[in-house]
């Protein structure tokens, strides 16, 4: 179980997150959900321990992410920001240098991960000759290696085309359903993750704003999208 507990974090300047929080089960898909600038990357990073923060904490089976990064991160996944592999690496050597990080990981792990996100035959070609969309893949890749149980992924469908965002839909699709694994998934492409999500949670310049489990949005609204537009012009009304 993941939780994260009054989270906040605000850089000079005002602007980030504040008072967030979430419990998140085995199997279950939070969709974070926010206008540009809502502070969702923040959140990200704060939750991932990737960010010392200013209040509150994220918990992995009761152990600080915060405070005590290292063994928590032997669960945990992370795609934040913008995928930045070593451009003079092939797809293959980027694993290798990135499995080094965790232990227990063999060269049967590789092959098997280069194959979950469809890349088995791009693995010799150099990074610097990837389009966004493998670069998405193999970042992801090094973010499956050590076989997270919590992926925390950042706008996973950045610069993909049509068939890519499809594709990689999909895989999440089959790593949440085959191994149980939960995801926390900022996107602005809501349709593409609709299947998958089990609960939403929208920030609103820079606080939590509202959260709740799909079947609870499905009474009201007919789909997430139509939720997180209605939550977004209630806050941006001024509503409490
Ligand atoms: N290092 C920083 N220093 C100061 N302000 C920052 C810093 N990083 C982000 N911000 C600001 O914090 C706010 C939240 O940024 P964040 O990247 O978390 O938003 P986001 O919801 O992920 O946005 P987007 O949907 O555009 O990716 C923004 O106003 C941003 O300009």
């Amino acid at each position: 179980m993941f939780e994260v507990n009054d989270l906040t974090k605000v850089y000079p300047g005002g602007r980030g997150i504040q008072g967030l929080n979430l419990a998140v089960r085995a199997g279950e898909v939070v969709a974070l959900l926010g206008p540009n600038g809502a502070g969702k990357t923040t959140a990200l990073l704060a939750m991932g321990g990737c960010l010392r923060t200013d209040r509150g904490e994220a918990l992995w089976e009761g152990v600080s992410v915060t405070e005590r990064p290292y063994p928590s991160k032997l669960h945990i996944g992370l795609m934040i920001g913008e995928p930045a592999p070593y451009p003079y690496l092939t797809g293959y050597d980027y694993l290798k240098l990135y499995h080094k990080l965790y232990p227990g990981i063999d060269e049967v792990r590789i092959q098997h991960t280069l194959e979950l996100v469809g890349m088995t035959a791009h693995r010799r070609v150099k990074i610097k000759h990837y389009s966004t969309g493998m670069k998405q893949r193999i970042d992801l890749a090094s973010a499956l290696l050590h076989r997270p149980k919590l992926l925390l992924l950042d706008e996973p469908f950045s610069g993909m085309d049509i068939e890519g965002r499809r594709e990689m839909a999909a895989m999440l699709r089959c790593l949440v359903t085959e191994t149980g694994m939960s995801l926390v998934v900022s996107s602005h492409l809501v349709h593409d993750i609709e299947d998958l999500i089990t609960h939403a949670c929208i920030v609103y310049d820079g606080r939590q704003v509202e959260t709740a489990s799909l079947q609870r949005i499905r009474e009201s609204f007919e789909n997430v999208e139509d939720y997180y537009l209605h939550c977004v012009a209630k806050h941006r009304g001024g509503a409490a």
